[in-house]
């Protein structure tokens, strides 16, 4: 089996006496999408937040490809390939698309000295970027405003933009929230694309996206992994029924 690219061994976070993440181990291999999920309050977020490195744990170790990422900051970690989106802050809502993604090509670049040439037509901007909207599938989008998109594209381009800078590895926290089952639907056709360029630990509630998506699921409850498994595995697993899925499973 392919070696994990991200490796998360007994992973705590503790709030005073709460224990928000508890001796949490899992792992993400190439070209999966693993998903979390658990009931609110789980932890699921925090967890994330350990890994992306704005929250610090206080215990475990994180490796990312093969490397003790535990005492790194969170640009550091952006710079290694581990691509955290939907943080909507990330677009500047009246660039247009194709603007967005040259920033990001520019910032990977690390060519900002060029500020006094034409950006819109320096064609080694113009053109990495337009191939990311390729891949995103947002090409005929390029020139319209990252503010009138719709939501899911916003998040497609948020996307392109993590991709731009080099991520290998995709944290999406709830990535469905706040979309309709159609705008849902689109996103779940395109992060089933994605994972063959990076993989993706996603945490999501939209249990249709989860078992559409996820190659392996691990379940959440009170900062504890109670089974880690195939959909299957896990939609039959009466622990995970008790405790998460109740009669619905
Ligand atoms: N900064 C913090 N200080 C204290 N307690 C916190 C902090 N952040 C989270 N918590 C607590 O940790 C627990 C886990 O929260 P977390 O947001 O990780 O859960 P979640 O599984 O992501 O929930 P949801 O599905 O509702 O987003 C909760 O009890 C929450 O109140």
């Amino acid at each position: 089996m392919a070696e994990p690219i991200l490796e998360i061994r007994n992973l705590s976070k503790h709030f005073g006496a709460l224990r928000a993440t508890d001796d949490v181990s899992l792992n993400l291999r190439p070209g999966e999408i693993h998903a979390l999920i658990g009931p609110n309050g789980a932890g699921k977020s925090t967890l994330i937040h350990q890994i992306a490195g704005t929250l610090k744990p206080s215990a475990g170790t994180i490796r990312f490809l093969g490397r003790d990422i535990g005492g790194l900051g969170v640009p550091e970690r952006t710079r290694l390939g581990l691509g955290r989106t939907f943080q909507i802050s990330s677009l500047t809502p009246e660039f247009s698309a194709l603007r967005n993604v040259m920033l990001a090509v520019q910032a990977r670049q690390g060519t900002s000295f060029r500020f006094f040439r034409p950006v819109m037509g320096d064609r080694s901007l113009t053109e990495p970027a337009m191939a990311m909207l390729e891949r995103v599938g947002l090409a005929d989008r390029a020139e319209i405003p990252a503010g009138e998109l719709s939501h899911g594209e916003r998040r497609q381009l948020e996307i392109a933009i993590a991709l731009a800078l080099g991520s290998k590895t995709f944290l999406l926290d709830e990535p469905m929230a706040g979309m309709d089952s159609e705008g849902s639907k689109t996103l779940t056709g395109f992060l089933d694309a994605l994972r063959h360029e990076a993989p993706i630990l996603l945490v999501e509630h939209d249990m249709d996206a989860v078992f559409a998506l996820a190659d392996r699921i691990s379940v959440l409850v009170y900062g504890r992994i109670i089974a880690t498994g195939t959909v299957d595995e896990v939609r039959t697993d009466p622990e995970v029924r008790r405790a998460y899925l109740g009669e619905e499973a």
